[in-house]
């Protein structure tokens, strides 16, 4: 995302970026478009009914002519109701459709952007992008769209009714026309350059709400909720003077565009009314000449009041476009290069250098190599910051490093498709994460194709079927933040049968810092073994019972190897490993638990 403080565009164009979205749907356009001329083409009758209603109708004796006038206005006033119930219900769904539209592909987009996108954004904006932009352009697309339009339609149409009635007043009234529309041009600009501040506003607000919402826990454990709504106060009080700001010019923008229109029409039946005094025209003809005034100008009155609204969401619009134009930094090669089959688990890094993205100035590895064969056991230890989940996140392909190869079964993973590689992973993570859906969904997240008994045997395997059956609704409860809160260890064991099922030639294992009660740390400790016999195990290590097992443990410290060897060949070398070991697995062999 680009930075707030750019200066903004000053045009409509980012709109036009949407109008793809609106084109899908011709058949829906086309019949706005009839639906609308027929309302506006209803509209523009009236004044010439009226005009004969006066010049001849009340002068005839014969009252059933005034009936037939009367009763033509009355077809002519349901034709202009059916059309405008007609256009209203097309356009607005039309702005609800290219919304939704809208919506799904800006989320398919984010969701295939790399996790270096989301290190620099604030998820909460991202968030308030989606509903309340979005909601913006569906102002613009829907309600906006339609009543411009229809005046539009009906400016075009009086005005060339009022040359066909006085040539001679139209021309007057068209001198007045540039003094009308200069200053609303003006105008329109300062609202598409403040609804962008607004929307940003907005965002900020949102950004911060939904971090602190996320951390509400954390928050009255601090004792912090008054000092944290005092700092919300003060970003939606800035979000609320932003938008009073684009209100303010939209208002004055009102005024001004009412008075100038109406002041001018005053003016021309002043001019038109002593025409009629002089016998030069007929007081009908001056009537139906005054309401096609007043319907151009209302038209006129009512786009200016609508290219606020349009404004503010080109400034909506602008900030999408910029979400849809982010590139993802990891791609698919053109030509990706296929995995070996069967997949055998090979994993390689040589001479991988790396920095954050976020952070290039401060590198993370430095020149990395090792090797790991299919079905081994790699532990990786080191301090804290030492770069252990950085090799996970290049394993996963999330970063691309700046120098080196990473390679699975031989072939650089950059030259991989990252789908079929990552389809040859499972990542358990350190904090496991929950979604709010049925237990069942949650475990099929690893395997979406996989069969309701093939879920239940992952839980059974991940020692979580026995919670999962003791649950008010079985495998279909609700878990996560929507329904029933599990303890750590049981979202331990569902993360453990949600790899299980996907059952990935390539296993990466955070191990949990947290410690559990003893009986839930041998269930899931028993869980994890099932889940790496026979697959190639990265594990970030915390505990004594996982380093003893390794085949091999590689010590990183500071981004580079400085130690690889069994435990034992390790603690014989006395080296970092030793003291790290002395340090953190200290209460020996049996405990089996605890550490960093
Ligand atoms: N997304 C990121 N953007 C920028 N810097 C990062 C990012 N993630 C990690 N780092 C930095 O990279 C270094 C290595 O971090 P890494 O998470 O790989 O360490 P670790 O060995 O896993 O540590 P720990 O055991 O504490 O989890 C740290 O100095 C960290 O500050």
């Amino acid at each position: 995302m680009t930075d707030a403080s750019s200066p903004p565009r000053r045009s409509l164009r980012p709109l036009g970026r949407l109008a793809p979205y609106a084109l899908a749907y011709k058949g829906r356009i086309a019949l706005s478009v009839l639906a609308l001329l027929a309302a506006a083409g209803a509209t523009l009758v009236v004044p010439i009914a009226i005009r004969r209603i006066i010049d001849f109708g009340f002068s005839n004796a014969e009252p059933w002519v005034v009936d037939r006038y009367f009763l033509s206005m009355m077809a002519v006033v349901a034709v202009l109701s059916l059309a405008s119930a007609a256009r209203y219900y097309l356009v607005t769904t039309l702005g609800e459709r290219v919304v939704a539209d809208v919506r799904a592909a800006v989320f398919r987009h984010l969701a295939e952007l790399s996790p270096s996108f989301y290190d620099r954004t604030l998820s909460g904006e991202i968030v308030s992008r989606l509903s309340a932009d979005t909601t913006q352009i569906k102002a613009a697309f829907g309600a906006s769209a339609s009543v411009a339009l229809r005046n539009l339609f009906l400016f075009a149409g009086a005005a060339t009714m009022m040359v066909v009635t006085s040539p001679r007043l139209s021309a007057l009234v068209l001198i007045a026309i540039p003094v009308i529309v200069l200053p609303l041009v003006g105008f329109g600009r300062r609202v598409r350059q403040r609804g962008r501040a607004a929307q940003d506003k907005l965002a900020e607000a949102s950004a911060f709400a939904s971090e602190a919402i996320g951390a509400m826990r954390l928050v009255q454990a601090f004792g912090a909720q008054s000092r944290l709504s005092d700092s919300f106060g003060l970003a939606a009080e800035r979000s609320y003077e932003a938008s009073r700001d684009v209100v303010a010019v939209r208002a004055v923008l009102t005024a001004v565009a009412i008075f100038l229109i109406f002041a001018s029409i005053v003016g021309v039946l002043w001019y038109g009314a002593s025409d009629v005094m002089a016998g030069r025209m007929t007081a009908g003809t001056l009537g139906q000449f005054v309401l096609y005034a007043v319907f151009a100008g209302g038209a006129l009155g009512e786009l200016s009041q609508v290219s606020g609204e349009v404004a503010q969401a080109a400034g909506a619009a602008e900030r999408l476009g910029e979400l849809l134009a982010t590139e993802p930094e990891i791609r698919a090669p053109a030509q990706p290069k296929a995995l070996p089959q069967p997949a055998r688990g090979a994993l390689a890094f040589d001479s991988v250098s790396f920095s954050y993205p976020g952070r290039p100035d401060m590198p993370v590895l430095h020149d990395v190599s090792f090797s790991i064969r299919p079905g081994e056991t790699v532990a990786l230890v080191g301090p804290s910051g030492a770069g252990k989940s950085t090799i996970v996140h290049l394993i996963l392909r999330q970063y691309d490093p700046a120098v080196g190869t990473v390679s699975l079964d031989g072939i650089a993973i950059s030259e991989a498709d990252p789908s079929e590689l990552r389809s040859r992973m499972a990542f358990v993570p350190q904090e496991p994460v929950v979604f709010a859906m049925s237990a069942r969904e949650n475990i099929r997240f690893g395997r979406p194709d996989a069969s309701d008994a093939a879920v239940e045997a992952a839980a059974r395997d991940a020692a979580a079927d026995g919670f999962l059956s003791a649950l008010p609704d079985g495998y279909d409860t609700m878990i996560g933040e929507r329904g029933v809160n599990l303890s750590g260890g049981q979202r331990q064991r569902i993360a453990i049968a949600r790899a299980i099922l996907r059952d990935a030639p390539v296993l990466l294992l955070d191990e949990a810092t947290s410690a559990l009660d003893a009986e839930s740390e041998t269930l899931v400790q028993q869980a994890l073994e099932r889940l790496m016999a026979g697959r190639t195990t990265v594990v970030i290590a915390h505990r004594l019972a996982t380093v003893l097992k390794a085949d091999r443990i590689v010590v990183l410290d500071g981004g580079r190897i400085v130690e690889e060897g069994t435990h034992a060949e390790l603690v014989a070398r006395g080296g970092l490993y030793a003291r790290l070991a002395k340090l953190q697995f200290e209460d020996g062999p049996q405990s089996g638990v605890v550490v960093a």
